[in-house]
């Protein structure tokens, strides 16, 4: 007899956010929708009881009188309580606007004069004196000073209001507050159940901060499907056996992170990874995974399911790829396939004409019902990412200009190969960055690399290489590595500078700090 196959989850059309990540309440009432990891064991929070809580929130805010579009500012990790909220706030058209408990406070300032949230709600810290400061927990929301009451001139939630805003910092300096509307965040939401990664019962670890959308993703792919979200805390993600241990004893059975999630634990514990019985699929995202770690994590996991997830948080995220397993040894770029269902990535060169023959690099632009509305007050931002569709002006759809570049590969699938305004001309050549990066990490001694570029004492653009050694090859020198990259490229594209470095400093994110290691450079100058 074959096992019957799990209920699903009943969706309906255009649901609401939060009405999306609750549908598994009506069908699976009683199984885990957070499982949270507290002083060595696991608290588990239901569908119901994450229902309840969620409904509990939401009668708090009715309390406010806030209009529909009015801003809630979440300080907060991942958790049951920011989960419920999270959901409260969507279930009335309140934008949550979520920003790290570490955020520092001058940004966190600069955020909240650009979204003037109506509330500012923080899960613990100091009681607030500001209006519309205050706290959050336990179904209750504490504001010692409330915000004046509004007029209400809107009648109901519709999926074209926003579902939150992320800020992401802007290539300025300036914070980006990426809007994303119910429509948009459900609509990449089944696109990724699409793809079939998890089904009710499992457990996805997740290991980025709730500012960063990845966690939404990690949220959505989780709730929607009927399984449940094990945030990891923050605070243990750095320390490979307690990230392990937390891993373990939440029995996840996904986990869903940046690349350098897995960094330590491959250099130091790889044989602890080997003892996860219940692992069997890991999502990442944000940059690339050096192949020499992906194909460590691999052979430590025979059968895992790796998936390469691509996107900007102007979409969410926009594809994911299958990770071959094994990666034959000759890949020398992960494919990120062709788009999500319900989306397409169109491939054009400088003249915006398509780029159809395979290896040559175009600009990546995406075409989908899961693109944001534009970036919080700024319209000119918003024209210069959101552009009419350089095949088709006139029919008034727009594109997200992604600033990525790709080129396709034999398989017809699309390989990342760096941003458009990372590239540089050395002596007179275009060159990619990240394709030297690539090159150095290529190398059998090498476990981490970086490439910047920063200004030679001429004056010239130069490429200035951080490398990690792995333990055992202390004895690598840089004129090695330099002479490495002279085998397969042209001399320009070696690079300059190569620092041997004990490792690379990552930001709030977990990606590759490019710009403290320019900042690094210039302070040796
Ligand atoms: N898989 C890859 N290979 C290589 N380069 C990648 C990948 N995924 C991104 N990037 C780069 O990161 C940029 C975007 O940065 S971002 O806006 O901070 N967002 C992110 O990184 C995270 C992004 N929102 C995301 C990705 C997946 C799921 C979710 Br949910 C969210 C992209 O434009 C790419 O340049």
């Amino acid at each position: 007899m074959p096992a019957t196959p799990a209920p699903e989850v009943i969706h309906r059309p255009d649901e609401r956010f939060d009405e999306f990540l609750l549908a598994a309440a009506a069908t699976h009432p009683d199984h885990p929708a957070v499982v949270e990891y507290t002083d060595g064991a696991e608290r588990v929070t239901t569908f119901r009881g994450l229902r309840e809580t969620a409904e509990r929130y939401a009668g708090q805010l009715d309390r406010f009188g806030l209009e529909i579009g009015e801003r809630v500012m979440i300080v907060s990790d991942t958790s049951a309580e920011a989960v419920a909220l999270v959901l409260a706030c969507a279930s009335r058209g309140l934008p949550f606007v979520p920003v790290s408990p570490e955020t520092p406070a001058e940004r966190r300032a600069t955020i909240e004069r650009l979204a003037e949230p109506a509330l500012c709600l923080a899960a613990d810290g100091e009681p607030e004196t500001a209006v519309g400061h205050g706290r959050f927990g336990g179904g209750a929301i504490e504001v010692p000073r409330p915000p004046s009451r509004r007029a209400r001139s809107r009648r109901a939630v519709t999926p074209t209001d926003t579902a939150y805003i992320i800020f992401t910092s802007g290539t300025t300096g300036r914070p980006k507050g990426v809007v994303m509307s119910h429509r948009a965040v459900v609509a990449f939401y089944r696109g990724m159940m699409a793809e079939g990664f998890v089904s009710v019962g499992d457990r996805v670890a997740s290991t980025s901060p709730l500012q960063f959308d990845f966690s939404l993703l990690d949220i959505g792919m989780a709730l929607g499907s009927g399984a449940a979200v094990a945030p990891v805390p923050r605070a243990l993600l750095r320390w490979p056996t307690r990230f392990l241990k937390v891993l373990s004893v939440t029995r996840a059975t996904h986990v869903n992170g940046v690349p350098s999630i897995w960094r330590q634990s491959l250099r130091h514990i790889p044989g602890r990874l080997a003892d996860l019985p219940d692992l069997r699929g890991v999502l990442f995202c944000g940059e690339e995974f050096p192949l020499a770690e992906l194909r460590h994590l691999q052979r430590l996991r025979p059968g895992i399911r790796l998936i390469n997830c691509y996107g900007a948080t102007e979409s969410m995220a926009a594809s994911f790829a299958e990770v071959p397993d094994p990666l034959p040894a000759d890949v020398t770029h992960l494919s990120i396939g062709n788009g999500h269902r319900g989306t397409d990535i169109l491939l054009l060169d400088a003249e915006g004409s398509p780029v159809e023959e395979e290896g040559v690099v175009g600009e990546m632009y995406l075409r989908s019902p899961a693109l944001m509305t534009g970036y919080w007050g700024d319209a000119d931002a918003t024209d210069a990412a959101l552009v009419a569709d350089p095949l088709e002006p006139r029919s008034g759809q727009r594109l997200l200009r992604t600033g990525d570049l790709a080129f396709r590969g034999a398989d017809g699938g699309l390989r990342f190969c760096g941003r458009r305004d990372s590239q540089v001309q050395i002596r007179g050549n275009r060159v990619e960055p990240a394709e030297v990066q690539r090159r150095l990490s290529a190398h059998s001694a090498v476990c981490e690399a970086a490439v910047v570029v920063s200004e030679g004492l001429d004056g010239e653009a130069e490429l200035c290489a951080f490398v990690v050694l792995t333990d055992g090859a202390a004895d690598t020198a840089e004129s090695d590595l330099r002479a490495f990259c002279l085998r397969a490229m042209p001399a320009y594209m070696a690079p300059g500078v190569v620092r041997i470095v004990d490792s690379l400093p990552v930001n709030q994110h977990g990606k590759t700090d490019h710009r403290r290691l320019l900042a690094e450079l210039l302070t040796d100058a």
